[in-house]
């Protein structure tokens, strides 16, 4: 049994943070964990508050998965403050896991900050150089960097200077930029750029999307996939959730966790 932890928020509405993470661990059969760095009153119409951990909770949390269970992969999600940045970053030098990866939560799709601005020099100080894969989006990536992306050729810049911080593979995805007709995720390795094209689905319900995605390649890491291979199943993983996606709330809806199973499943019924 692989196992995989995720250090996020909680989403009381269940689409994105550390709910979608744990749906998703289940759905690729990884065992999954959690470590709680606050609690927000979510649902599909927006943030409506946040409560953070105190440090100590979020260490106490970590240790007590790293004295007892370990862990094949982690990832993070949101991280709220610069001394949440900093405990987890700690911890996670402290027990030197294999497979993190960061996904740098900023901003909720309504707009409501999940990430203080005073912690993003905390991000790229501490915690992106243990990342072995970081998955921003566009407007995170923007900040992260420090440069407008508009271009591909603006991506892979953004990627080339998230591999000089550090970051051993970068993912830049395509959610949030202006092609209308196709979402385009870019990987970069220190070496080579590597794209992966879906079909934009039109859509309200993408809530969760990026939480979803990372979780997948975390899993996936869990498992032994190399990066290459976990990006490419996240996003088959994740535009069956899209296309699938579930009307619930008045507002953006979630994705469908179990949309890749079931297309699997029902595969491997047309084969037999
Ligand atoms: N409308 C869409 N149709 C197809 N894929 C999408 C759509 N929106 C997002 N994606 C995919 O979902 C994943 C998350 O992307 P993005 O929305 O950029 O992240 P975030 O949720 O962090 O803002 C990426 O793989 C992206 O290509
Ligand atoms: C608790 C919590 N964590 C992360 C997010 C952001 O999730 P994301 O996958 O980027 O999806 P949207 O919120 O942008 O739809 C969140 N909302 N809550």
């Amino acid at each position: 049994m692989k196992k995989a932890l995720t250090i996020a928020g909680s989403d009381s509405g269940g689409g994105a943070g550390i709910q979608a993470d744990l749906k998703t661990f289940q759905e690729l059969e990884v065992y999954g964990m959690s470590v709680l760095t606050a609690i927000t009153a979510q649902n599909t119409l927006g943030v409506h508050a946040v409560y953070p951990m105190t440090v100590e909770a979020v260490a106490k949390q970590i240790e007590a998965i790293g004295q007892d269970i370990g862990t094949d992969a982690v990832k993070t999600g949101m991280l709220f403050s610069a001394e949440i940045i900093e405990t987890v970053s700690e911890q996670l030098e402290k027990y030197q896991w294999e497979n993190v990866v960061v996904d740098p939560v900023m901003i909720a799709k309504g707009g409501a900050s999940l990430l203080q601005q005073e912690a993003i020099f905390s991000m790229k100080r501490s915690l992106l150089p243990l990342a072995k894969v970081v998955t921003p989006n566009i407007p995170e990536a923007e900040v992260l960097t420090d440069m407008v992306i508009r271009t591909y050729e603006d991506k892979k810049e953004a990627a080339k200077r998230l591999y000089d911080i550090g970051v051993k593979n970068i993912v830049i995805k395509g959610g949030h930029d202006e092609n209308e007709s196709e979402s385009t995720d870019l990987l970069f390795d220190g070496a080579e750029f590597y794209t992966f094209t879906s079909k934009r689905i039109q859509t309200m319900n993408t809530h969760g999307t990026g939480c979803t995605f990372s979780a997948v390649i975390t899993a996936e890491l869990a498992r032994g996939s190399n990066v290459y291979q976990a990006v490419l199943t996240g996003k088959d993983f994740i535009q069956a959730a899209i296309e699938d996606g579930l009307v619930i709330g008045q507002g953006n809806g979630p994705t469908n966790h179990w949309a890749y199973r079931k297309r699997k499943y029902i595969k491997e019924l047309a084969g037999s």
